[in-house]
């Protein structure tokens, strides 16, 4: 419905005044002659409502009409003698032109009011009054009530204006309404048109000159407080999205203050009026008064201006309103325009607004993943419709664009006539046609096949210098890129729920889902390393990973040794602990605190773990070796390893030849959050394992810290590993084609990994030339899709020295730190948080990420300030057991019983008390 609503329509005569304009356009439509319209439209402001007014004489074809209203007018009023209003009254409306969008100028006489309910199809009706008739006179009631009826306006609120005689005709003298006018007609349910040129602009407390209308009383005429203080409750709502910014109160002076100056102003129930902002310097723009359906409430929409200290209308100086923080779209917009004031280089936000290319790239992906999108996953269509907005959003905010805007461009949209077919642009339509064949359909996980990218453009890590960057960006900078973790906990929390609540069903449909696998049973058992099996494996491949595992269960057993200091033999001797058969190795820890008290520490294995094989998008036998031989040494007695079945439903031989090397009770063959769900809760044919270890994509690494958190399921996991990342420091005595075959051996995981290169103090030319062979190496990659993905996330910081070298280093904590410089060990040893580090440069990481010996499973995100990477221990718990003979009690016992006193734990004191008192008999 068109918002033609007012107690008054100001009729344009003239060429207005911009006071008059800016009241207008706060509170009513306005209606212009046709042939003033070329004139007048570029003063318009956008916000304001006009209706075209088209007589006999200059009525252009319907064509022509329809697009008046495709140009923006809300309506068009047609004199009653014009071809297309005689074409509507007589039942045969032009097919171009609504009804909905035309008002009809009818005199008061027309026989179109005889029925009640006739013109109700119409948007309006603009009825000419006898010459004796005023508007607020009982004949201008009663034609007033009849067109009412016709229009069917008590049911709809769709105005009936009463127009003084002559008011409409140009150039004809025109009587003018008096306020008492405006109010009577208003309690007959109408309103009145006045031309502009009667209409005087007052302050409260003037006399409207004889012959005009006092323009703002006749807009409050309606008003009827129903509090004691005469005011009026007033919601405030922000120009954009209408979101509530408070509650205050009017009154008649203050609204009339704010139209004319168009800064708002309220009435204080104490102190009068409240200019909003006179203090704070945090004003509001008023765009838009409205009074609600039976006049009693105001609605103001402003735009809030930020002051010194203050932004919001709140009171409290760091809100927006006065019902908390915005949400949503609201939140969103002052974020990205936050960001764009001061945006921290390296920021994600930063970095599109300074990439168009990325940005463009941005929106197409999230494009096609919306698309994509099934509909039977509304959580997803809400997820990555999300995304598409917050690009859209930033593509908008680049260009100096608001939410406000956008809503005005839909609006003018929405009141478009004339339709475009809306069919898709030729190249997007096959682009579509390819996405929905049946072989085609893109999976969410496979982002290779994403944003359309120039093969050639180069692929450079964004580089700073440490000098230029400030305290925020520093912090902006040592963040990894965002990942979606809220939205992915909602893709993977019905996966979960699904195979908790229907175990091996769920399962086995989600495997064929994700996997394309079509199984008759999740597990796989021993023996592995068949025939067929070992026939399928290349011999060079099957001595590496003998080699392999050789140096990782070295590494590995002798982390036992550095638990203790006493054999596993002696604890039985203690006869704490009954068990036997522990070996050497087993060391446990032993301190005799006082004489008598005789305290332990020992290992015993997590007896059933899960271990997770990534094989979504590379085949990791490695990390069954990482994962599995770590466990084998801790003796934890069922070893499950967790893979995604290839879609023949197989297991790869290589990942068979590692579950068999390091003696895997079973493999689960699947993938993602249902492996997850299914060794945290256990199926019928799953068994139910204690702790899952392994790292695994975004799905996974959710469901890990689900199911973590869940105490149904009483699991625990090794860490939150994410996506992998490596920081690489290099100086000028680095070999540039070393330190880039570093960066990009991570970079080629997956789109998410980010690369890190701190460079010491190196010339322009010297950078130059690391950059120069990463896009070189990179192009030359079968994974360069990946690769440039995770480039655009990665950063070069130049530092000037070691210390600035190694203060970013700890603080970024990386899963792999390379140390490619001039003395490394030095560095290595100034390291205070990494997972693993690969010292020099005859050590890449490829090394320990297949067969020096030390775990490639490692915390990422910032994660190694606290965790380790996998180790023996990961497999293991630690039991402290102590034993006292009688003198220890004798001469500990008194300190427990003052102790437990102390806290009031009686039964704790007695506990000792009696055993005390029991040796004082001996
Ligand atoms: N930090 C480390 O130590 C380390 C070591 C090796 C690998 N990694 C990382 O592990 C990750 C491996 O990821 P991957 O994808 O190749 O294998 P993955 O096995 O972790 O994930 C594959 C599974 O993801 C699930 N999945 C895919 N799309 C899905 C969707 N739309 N909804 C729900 N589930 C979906 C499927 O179930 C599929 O089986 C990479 O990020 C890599 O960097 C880390
Ligand atoms: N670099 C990975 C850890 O982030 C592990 C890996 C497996 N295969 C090769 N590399």
């Amino acid at each position: 419905m068109v918002t033609l609503g007012t107690t008054l329509l100001p009729l344009l005569d003239a060429l207005p005044s911009p006071a008059l304009l800016g009241v207008v356009s706060r509170a009513a439509p306005l209606l212009v002659p046709l042939h003033l319209l070329p004139d007048v439209l570029p003063l318009l402001p956008p916000t304001l409502p006009y209706i075209v007014h088209v007589t006999a004489i200059n009525t252009p074809a319907p064509d022509a009409l329809a697009d008046l209203l495709d140009a923006g007018a809300e309506a068009l009023l047609l004199d009653a003698d014009t071809p297309p209003a005689l074409a509507l009254l007589g039942g045969n409306p032009p097919a171009s032109l609504p009804a909905a969008r035309i008002l009809l100028h009818l005199p008061a006489d027309s026989p179109a009011a005889a029925e009640p309910g006739a013109l109700q199809g119409l948007a309006g009706l603009v009825v000419a009054l006898p010459a004796d008739s005023a508007a607020g006179s009982e004949a201008a009631t009663a034609i007033a009530e009849r067109f009412g009826a016709a229009l069917g306006a008590a049911q709809s609120g769709k105005p009936v204006y009463l127009a003084p005689s002559g008011t409409l005709s140009p150039g004809a003298p025109a009587a003018v309404a008096s306020l008492e006018d405006v109010a009577s007609a208003a309690k007959a349910g109408a309103s009145v048109v006045a031309r502009t040129s009667a209409l005087a602009l007052l302050s409260e407390g003037q006399e409207a000159p004889a012959g005009s209308l006092d323009f703002i009383g006749a807009l409050l005429a309606p008003l009827n407080s129903d509090r004691a203080d005469g005011h009026f409750p007033t919601t405030v709502v922000s120009a954009s999205l209408s979101t509530s910014l408070g509650l205050v109160y009017s009154s008649c002076a203050s609204i009339r203050e704010s139209l004319l100056t168009g800064a708002a102003v309220y009435q204080s129930r104490k102190r009068g009026l409240w200019r909003k902002g006179e203090t704070s310097g945090a004003t509001q723009e008023v765009v838009r008064v409205r009074f609600d359906c039976d006049a009693d409430a105001v609605e103001f929409r402003v735009r809030q201006r930020a002051g010194a200290q203050h932004a919001g209308f709140c009171h409290l100086t760091q809100r927006d309103g006065c019902f908390g923080p915005q949400a949503g779209l609201a939140a969103l917009e002052s974020t990205l325009l936050a960001r764009k004031a001061a945006a921290p280089p390296g920021s994600y936000t930063a970095r599109l607004f300074s990439d168009p290319a990325l940005l463009g790239a941005k929106l197409r992906e999230e494009a096609a993943e919306l698309a994509e999108a099934k509909d039977e996953d509304p959580q997803h269509v809400a997820f990555e419709a999300a995304d598409l907005l917050y690009f859209a959003l930033a593509r908008c905010i680049r260009a100096g664009v608001g939410l406000e805007q956008v809503e005005a461009s839909l609006d003018r949209k929405a009141k478009k006539v004339i339709r475009r077919t809306g069919d898709a642009k030729p190249q997007f339509a096959a682009e579509q046609a390819k996405s929905s064949a049946p072989n085609g359909a893109a999976a969410a996980s496979a982002p290779a096949k994403k944003a359309e990218v120039d093969p050639n453009a180069p692929i450079k890590i964004q580089s700073y210098k440490l000098a230029d960057i400030s305290a925020s960006e520093r912090v902006a900078l040592l963040k990894r890129p965002a990942l979606k973790s809220a939205a992915i906990q909602e893709l993977v929390r019905p996966i979960l729920a699904a195979v908790k609540e229907r175990g091996d069903a769920a399962l086995l449909e989600l495997t064929e889902k994700f996997d394309k696998a079509k199984l008759s049973t999740p597990m796989v058992q021993p023996p592995f390393a068949t025939e067929a099996v070992m026939k399928r494996i290349k011999p060079e491949v099957k001595r590496a990973m003998d080699q392999a595992y050789a140096n990782i269960h070295a590494f590995h057993l002798a982390q036992k040794r550095t638990g203790g200091n006493a054999k596993a033999a002696d604890v039985g001797s203690g006869g704490v602990v009954a068990e036997t058969g522990e070996e050497e190795e087993d060391a446990v820890l032993e301190v005799e605190t006082m004489p008598g008290v005789v305290c332990r520490r020992f290992a015993r294995p997590i007896e059933r773990v899960g271990l997770y094989v990534p094989g979504g998008t590379a085949v990791l036998p490695s990390t069954a070796l990482m994962l599995g031989v770590p466990a084998q040494v801790a003796k934890c007695p069922v070893r499950i390893i967790a893979t995604p079945p290839r879609p023949d439903g197989s297991i790869a031989p290589e990942v068979l030849y590692a579950a068999h090397l390091v003696g895997a009770t079973a493999i689960l063959a699947a993938g993602g959050a249902q492996a997850v769900g299914a060794l945290a809760y256990g199926t019928d044919a799953v068994p139910k394992v204690d702790k899952i270890c392994g790292p695994g994509n975004q799905f996974v690494t959710a469901a890990k810290l689900l199911v973590q958190n869940d105490m149904d399921a009483c699991v625990s996991i090794d860490m939150p590993a994410g996506p992998s990342e490596v920081l690489v420091i290099a100086d000028a005595t680095s070999n540039p084609d070393f330190v880039a075959s570093d960066l990009l051996s991570q970079a080629e995981h997956g789109p998410d990994s980010q690369v890190v290169l701190v460079a010491i103090d190196l010339t322009d030319a010297q950078l130059d030339a690391i950059e120069t062979a990463i896009d070189r190496q990179a192009k030359a990659l079968p994974r360069c899709a990946y690769v440039r993905q995770a480039i655009e996330k990665s950063v070069t910081i130049r530092v000037p020295n070691r210390e600035e070298a190694m203060r970013w280093s700890n603080d970024y904590a990386p899963e792999h730190l390379i140390i490619q410089t001039d003395r490394p060990e030095e560095l290595a040893k100034a390291t205070i948080n990494a997972g693993s580090i690969f010292v020099g440069q005859w050590s890449p990481e490829s090394c320990g990420d297949y067969a020096s010996g030390t775990n490639h499973s490692l915390p990422t995100n910032a994660f190694a300030r606290q965790y380790s990477g996998v180790n023996t221990d990961t497999f293991v718990k630690r039991i402290t057991s102590q034993s006292l003979t009688a003198d220890g009690l004798r001469a500990l016992g008194p300190h427990v019983v003052h102790l437990a006193e102390c806290e009031d734990l009686e039964a704790h004191a007695n506990a000792v008390r009696l055993r005390l008192k029991a040796l004082e008999k001996q």
